[in-house]
């Protein structure tokens, strides 16, 4: 008799060197956007989207050994250790059986960045910088009424500050190797995703 699978689970099959991903990195500041426009970009392109923080927040919820830690560097607005994050970005991969990801608000930092190169092995294709102000994100995250613990005032600074110190320069890191798109993110949803939408559309480059 084959193995009984929890039906509400799939299994991860196989490795990610045999799935070799197409993954495009949506990083920006909190509030800037990025998971309101994965949402359009899956449904136009086929992608399926991770974030990393919603990861993170569906294992504090699962009653993981890892949750309270989880809780209270979220709370506090720090980056959770890179071997957790990672092991969830692997494993929703494996399970979910595409192989083109939008992965959201990761690698946040130059420890989430080498860590992810090395266990993995997956150079990102490009990485699509959503690009805005302070006072806009704020407003944005104050407005969000989704109940996250972090959406305060106090955690927010925080976490702009840890944007500006540790992420930021890994936007830099992938600038310096030409894979950024920049993205004025302070417009409206509908101008955001045009902009968006031109990066992902192929190119109708004519042949000589
Ligand atoms: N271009 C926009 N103009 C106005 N409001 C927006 C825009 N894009 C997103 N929002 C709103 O701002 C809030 C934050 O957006 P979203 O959750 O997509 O940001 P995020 O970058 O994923 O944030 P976080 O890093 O905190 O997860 C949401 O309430 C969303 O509806
Ligand atoms: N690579 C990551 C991504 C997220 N987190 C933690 C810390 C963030 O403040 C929080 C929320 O993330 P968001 O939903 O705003 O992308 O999750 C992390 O530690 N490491
Ligand atoms: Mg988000």
């Amino acid at each position: 008799m084959g193995e009984v699978v929890d039906a509400g689970k799939k299994e991860a099959n196989g490795s990610l060197a045999d799935l070799n991903p197409t993954v495009v990195f949506v990083l920006g500041g909190p509030g800037s956007g990025k998971g309101t426009q994965c949402a359009n970009i899956v449904r136009h392109f086929g992608f399926t989207h991770l974030s990393a923080g919603d990861l993170l927040r569906a294992e504090i919820k699962s009653g993981s050994e890892n949750g309270t830690m989880i809780s209270n560097m979220i709370k506090e607005g720090k980056i959770v250790p890179s071997e957790v994050t990672i092991k969830l970005l692997e494993r929703a991969m494996l399970e979910n059986g595409n192989d083109k990801f939008l992965i959201d608000g990761f690698p946040r930092n130059e420890e989430n960045r080498a860590a992810f190169e090395a266990v993995t092995k997956i150079e990102p294709s490009f990485v699509l910088f959503f690009d805005c102000s302070d006072e806009e994100m704020e407003r944005r995250l104050l407005g969000r009424n989704q109940g996250r613990e972090d959406d305060n005032i106090e955690t927010i600074r925080k976490r702009f500050k840890v944007f500006q110190d540790s992420s930021l320069p890994v936007i830099e890191y992938y600038n310096s190797k030409g894979k950024v798109r920049k993205i004025d993110a302070g417009r409206p949803v509908e101008e955001v995703y045009e902009s968006v939408k031109a990066i992902f559309e192929p190119k109708n480059e004519k042949a000589d």
